[in-house]
């Protein structure tokens, strides 16, 4: 009898009765994180992804043409099918971003000159006031996730708008390109504009549809899925009392991620004291209310007391830190660098259109200015708290907090966020040698080391070959 194997689907031999497909072998470089400060890079090494996504093996030091066979031939995968990598392409995890406002794209790279409130009132309201129109998300909803794949960003985490079918409307846009996503309809019930603002019951009730509806968008498999809803009270200035309570009650029965905003600027903390006179600080208020757990996150953390971060490392929340944003509208330089000292969990957002780029590649690059900022102020002031022995964010840490520090704020670093046998392939391949790359590789001079420095401080778009979420190429530049 003559088998014929699926196209590209294969099976390893001695495991007949669990059979394991392979549906793509990498071999060249991978580069990952495998802590904050041990940045790994495996040259000459296999990769196999199965075909739920995972990866299946990993060879490392696979020096010649041999043993490549070999090992191939063991996982009945077609030599000829392997995905050779140049001496100028590396795979990289997929990028998250830890915080981003779908709606507020249209606006991103204008209004930066006011501060978070008046900049809310006069810019960010009336856009997102727009999303009670279908046609109106439909125009814009499309090309934001179509450009956040090609920028390499294979999970984010969204707020849409106060408006349950254009946030329904998102979450089905995420899972029908295939990214990984978050996605919170927003709440605010005070402190808001007449014309974008909802009572506490329908906020509460609309909130609950929204979360059934994104669950039954997909179903789980394996304990993994795509597309998740995230409870998003907007920040205790839009939100009461009584919303944030039941909102924290929802979280609660529906074993929910939160998202929100926490001390960015100075006015906002101060109108949070006026608003809540009897609690000590914008971080006790979301503690309040139920609001803080191992499952939320919460956007910029720039001016937090020690008291505060206490409280943060407590709960175990994450601050997803958005430089471009805290630079673009004046709120303050995030010290990630104590952050991360007192063990908190750190990924990196870029908060469209606070934020005015897209890229985590520049939020990066925003990271590790502001790390500097901080570190040069320090050292201006004499400042006895400053870590002398790595003053600002490194290579490896920055990296980090892209991929893995995101992956742990959303509670997938089981599943994503490195390159470990049975998480999940979400990866970038990244070549520096593509057409019209923005860097240029010197082959006397630059090692892969440098090569990778180059992409993350140099690169953009145009050096992502393959963009790839869980084992599924969904973007690229050679999907077109
Ligand atoms: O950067 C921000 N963008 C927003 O849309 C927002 N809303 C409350 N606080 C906010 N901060
Ligand atoms: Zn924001």
């Amino acid at each position: 009898m003559i088998f014929r194997l699926e196209p590209y689907f294969f099976f390893k031999k001695e495991n007949s009765k669990m059979p394991n497909k392979i549906s793509k072998v990498f071999y060249g470089t991978l580069i990952h994180s495998l802590s904050l400060t041990n940045l790994e890079i495996l040259q000459n090494t296999l990769l196999g992804i199965d075909s739920s996504g995972k990866i299946a093996f990993i060879e490392k030091n696979v020096l010649d043409e041999n043993t490549l066979n070999n090992i191939i031939s063991q996982w009945e995968f077609p030599q000829q099918e392997v995905i050779r990598l140049s001496k100028r392409q590396f795979l990289l995890p997929g990028f998250i971003d830890t915080h981003t406002h779908a709606p507020q794209y249209p606006n991103a790279g204008t209004g930066m000159d006011l501060p978070l409130l008046d900049w809310l009132n006069k810019y960010t309201f009336p856009l997102e006031r727009s999303y009670s129109s279908l046609s109106f998300a439909e125009k814009v909803y499309p090309m934001l996730v179509n450009n956040l794949l090609r920028s390499g960003t294979t999970t984010a985490v969204y707020f849409a708008t106060i408006h349950l079918e254009t946030s329904k409307y998102l979450a089905r846009l995420v899972k029908e390109k295939g990214q990984r996503g978050f996605i919170g309809k927003v709440n605010m019930d005070c402190n808001s504009p007449e014309d974008y603002i909802e009572t506490c019951d329908d906020s509460v009730e609309l909130t609950e549809e929204f979360i059934k509806y994104v669950l039954n968008l997909e179903k789980e498999e394996n304990g993994s899925r795509l597309v998740h809803p995230i409870i998003t009270p907007r920040f205790a200035v839009s939100c009461s009392s009584q919303l944030m309570d039941s909102l924290g009650l929802l979280a609660k029965q529906y074993n929910m991620p939160i998202q929100s905003h926490l001390s960015e600027n100075v006015a906002e903390i101060n109108f949070i004291s006026e608003l809540f006179p009897h609690l000590p600080d914008y971080t006790t208020v979301y503690d309040h209310h139920g609001l803080l757990n191992e499952k939320t996150i919460m956007a910029h953390g720039v001016h937090l007391s020690l008291k505060e971060r206490k409280l943060i490392k407590e709960r175990n929340i994450g601050i997803s830190h958005c430089p471009i944003s805290n630079f673009a509208i004046c709120s303050g330089v995030c010290n990630v660098r104590q952050l991360l000292d007192e063990g908190i969990k750190v990924g990196l957002g870029t908060d469209l259109s606070g934020g005015y780029s897209k890229s985590i590649l520049n939020a990066i690059r925003n990271a590790n200015i502001a790390s500097r900022v901080v570190f040069m102020s320090a050292s201006k002031a004499n400042d006895e708290s400053l870590n002398k022995s790595f003053p600002y964010l490194t290579l490896p840490e920055l990296t980090y907090l892209a991929t893995m520090g995101g992956a742990e704020l959303v509670n997938l670093d089981k599943i994503i966020g490195n390159f470990l046998i049975g998480k999940e392939f979400d990866a970038l391949l990244v070549d520096a040698d593509a057409y019209q790359s923005p860097l240029d590789v010197f082959d006397d001079l630059d090692d892969i080391e440098r090569i990778f420095e180059k992409f993350i401080f140099l690169g953009d778009e145009r050096n992502l070959k393959s963009v790839y979420v869980k084992g599924k190429k969904v973007s690229g530049t050679d999907l077109m």
